[in-house]
């Protein structure tokens, strides 16, 4: 007996990802996108339409509460939009404890690359003195420094604390603000924005006579979507919230 198509919503339709990952649901011959929402106004038509699964590229100020919507109406969620941190984490863990049988996949960046390069840094961060990111994303980008980076950063602090290392050499006097970059848990990340750009980040790390640079470009956003759509098709039966799509990809 064949499976019914599995019942996807998107939010953030009209966007950038949101478009894509309409056309690569429509696609795909195992789902049927059956809603395809630009923000707030019309997530009802998500539970009108039965999704069973719905993947957020939005808006970092408004992707908890289309989190929060999809659990009250008991929808598993793919959540691509950046900016998250521990505390939302732990506020969707909260969440989910009323819907056990539920799940949520919030993934920093689906591009398999990119999932690699992170790994790559942070096995090799116990190596090295000193570490920065460098991350270069399209003008339109809604936030800085990006999801990827941050996630990218938290992941070498923890290696190298877990490994003792301190603070990096940093002989920096005198510095403009801003001159050496955002700290993310110590780490320093520079933030590009260029039109022409899609996505690409490098992490150099540092040490007597030598540099690594783990450089990942994603040149088109076709790059995300077999990502996204493992996920889609992970998540009703990873119930709790995931981290990342390393896991499911067996990049752990
Ligand atoms: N995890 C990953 O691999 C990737 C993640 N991203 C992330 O996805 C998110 C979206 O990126 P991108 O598609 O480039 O962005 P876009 O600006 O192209 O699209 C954002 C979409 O969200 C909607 N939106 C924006 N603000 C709000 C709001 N306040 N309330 C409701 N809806 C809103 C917009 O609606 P409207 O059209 O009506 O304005 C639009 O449809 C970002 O956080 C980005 O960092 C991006 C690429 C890959
Ligand atoms: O806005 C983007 O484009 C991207 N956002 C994600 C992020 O903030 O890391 C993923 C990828 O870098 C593209």
């Amino acid at each position: 007996m064949t499976e019914a198509p599995l019942r996807v919503g998107v939010i953030g339709a009209r966007g950038r990802m949101g478009a894509q990952t309409c056309q690569s649901v429509v696609e795909a011959p195992d789902m049927d996108l059956v809603a395809a929402v630009g923000g707030r106004e019309w997530l009802f038509s998500l539970a009108d339409a039965d999704s069973q699964v719905v993947v957020d590229f939005s808006h970092p100020d408004v992707v908890m509460e289309h989190i929060r919507f999809c659990l009250d109406n008991n929808i598993n969620v793919v959540a691509g939009t950046s900016g998250f941190d521990q505390d939302r984490l732990d506020t969707i863990t909260d969440w989910l404890q009323a819907k056990p049988e539920l799940g949520v996949i919030v993934v920093p960046n689906f591009a398999i690359g990119a999932v690699l390069a992170a790994r790559f840094a942070r096995e090799a961060a116990r190596f090295f003195e000193s570490v920065e990111i460098i991350e270069l994303h399209h003008a339109g980008k809604a936030d800085a420094p990006s999801g990827t980076a941050a996630a990218t950063a938290r992941a070498i602090a923890a290696a190298r604390e877990q490994a003792g290392l301190g603070p990096g050499p940093d002989a920096t006097t005198i510095e403009q603000p801003g001159a050496r970059g955002a700290s993310v848990d110590g780490i320093r990340v520079h933030s590009v924005r260029l039109p022409g750009l899609v996505a690409h980040q490098e992490v150099i790390l540092g040490t007597a006579g030598e540099t690594l640079t783990i450089r990942h470009d994603s040149l088109d956003r076709v790059s995300f979507m077999p990502g996204v759509l493992t996920a889609i098709r992970s998540v009703p039966g990873r119930p709790g919230l995931t981290l990342g799509l390393e896991q499911l990809l067996g990049v752990v």
